[in-house]
Parts: C-alpha cells; sequence; structure tokens
C-alpha cells in the first residue's frame, strides 16, 4: 500500500472538496493518505511520499490557487528529481474561460520535468460539463488506484 500525499489547489473549496473524497476512498482502499492544503517542499520530497496526487482547480486567468503557487515555485526553483515517486493528476476548470484547466496541464508538466512517473492519464473535470464533480472523481480513482 501506497504513502500518498494529495496536492490541493483551490480558492472556492470545490477541488478541496474533490480531494478529500478521494483521500477517503484512497484510504478506504488501504493507503495511507494525507490532503495537503499548503503543501511544504519538504513533505511532497520526503522519502516516505511514494505517490503525489494533485487535485487542483484554475483561478484568475488561467493560473493556479494561492494555497498551490508557493509549491509550484518551489518545486520550479529547486528541480528535485523524483524518478522513484509516481503521481496522477485531477484537474478542475470551467471551459468557458479560456485557460481551461491550465493550472493542472501546469502541475502535470513540472511532475514531468521532475522525473515523477504518471499514472494513468490526468482526469479534467469542466464544471460547465460535470454535475456531480465528486462521483466524476471517485470513478476516475478507482482506475488509477487500481494501478497503483
Ligand atoms: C474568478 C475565477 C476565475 C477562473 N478562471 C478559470 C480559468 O482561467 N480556467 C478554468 O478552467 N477555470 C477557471 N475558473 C473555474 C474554476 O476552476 C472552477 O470553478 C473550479 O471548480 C473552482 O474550484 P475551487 O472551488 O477549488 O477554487 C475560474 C473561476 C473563477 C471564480
Amino acid at each position: 500500500m501506497a504513502n500518498i500525499k494529495v496536492l490541493v489547489g483551490s480558492t472556492y473549496g470545490n477541488a478541496k472538496q474533490v480531494a478529500d473524497d478521494c483521500a477517503d476512498q484512497l484510504n478506504g482502499l488501504g493507503h495511507n493518505t494525507v490532503v495537503l492544503e499548503d503543501p511544504e517542499l519538504d513533505e511532497v520530497v520526503a522519502e516516505e511520499t511514494d505517490v503525489l496526487l494533485v487535485c487542483t482547480a484554475t483561478i484568475g486567468l488561467g493560473e493556479i490557487p494561492n494555497n498551490l503557487m508557493p509549491l509550484y515555485a518551489k518545486l520550479k526553483d529547486n528541480t528535485p528529481l523524483m524518478p522513484e515517486k509516481r503521481y496522477g493528476v485531477i484537474s478542475l476548470g470551467d471551459s468557458g474561460y479560456q485557460n481551461f484547466a491550465n493550472a493542472g496541464k501546469q502541475m502535470d508538466e513540472l511532475m514531468q520535468e521532475l522525473q515523477v512517473q504518471r499514472v494513468g492519464e490526468p482526469l479534467v473535470i469542466d464544471a460547465c460539463e460535470t454535475e456531480d464533480q465528486e462521483e466524476a472523481a471517485s470513478e476516475w480513482v478507482s482506475g488509477w488506484a487500481a494501478q497503483l
């Protein structure tokens, strides 16, 4: 079973809610999952961290939410390579905006840069089209967790 850190990027609470539900689900499957609302670099690079699950909304003009931005900047600056870790991405957005789900794309690119191994395809949840975001995430997590 894996030690999973959920890296949340949330302004209004949607992504946080999805992250909490996913953590419950993963813990129910026997994993050790912790949701980090203000993730620190140390917690992410820690040896005991096996898997990173990014769960972020997009804000502003396609930006990473304020609570996740410090980690993004530190990872960019320090570029700690983590080829032994795995990750997945849940990206919340609204296709009514120009830079649809851009924060999830940025986090995905960063993880690739840091050589973290991606598990599965990122899940993109469009607020315009998805009535039940938690349910969409839950279905995705089932498939994702099976690949861990
Ligand atoms: C002021 C504002 C700006 C937003 N900008 C974008 C954007 O550029 N791209 C996008 O895909 N979604 C954008 N969204 C939609 C949010 O990502 C979406 O509503 C998400 O579910 C919010 O999650 P949160 O409650 O965790 O912050 C924006 C929403 C607001 C309120």
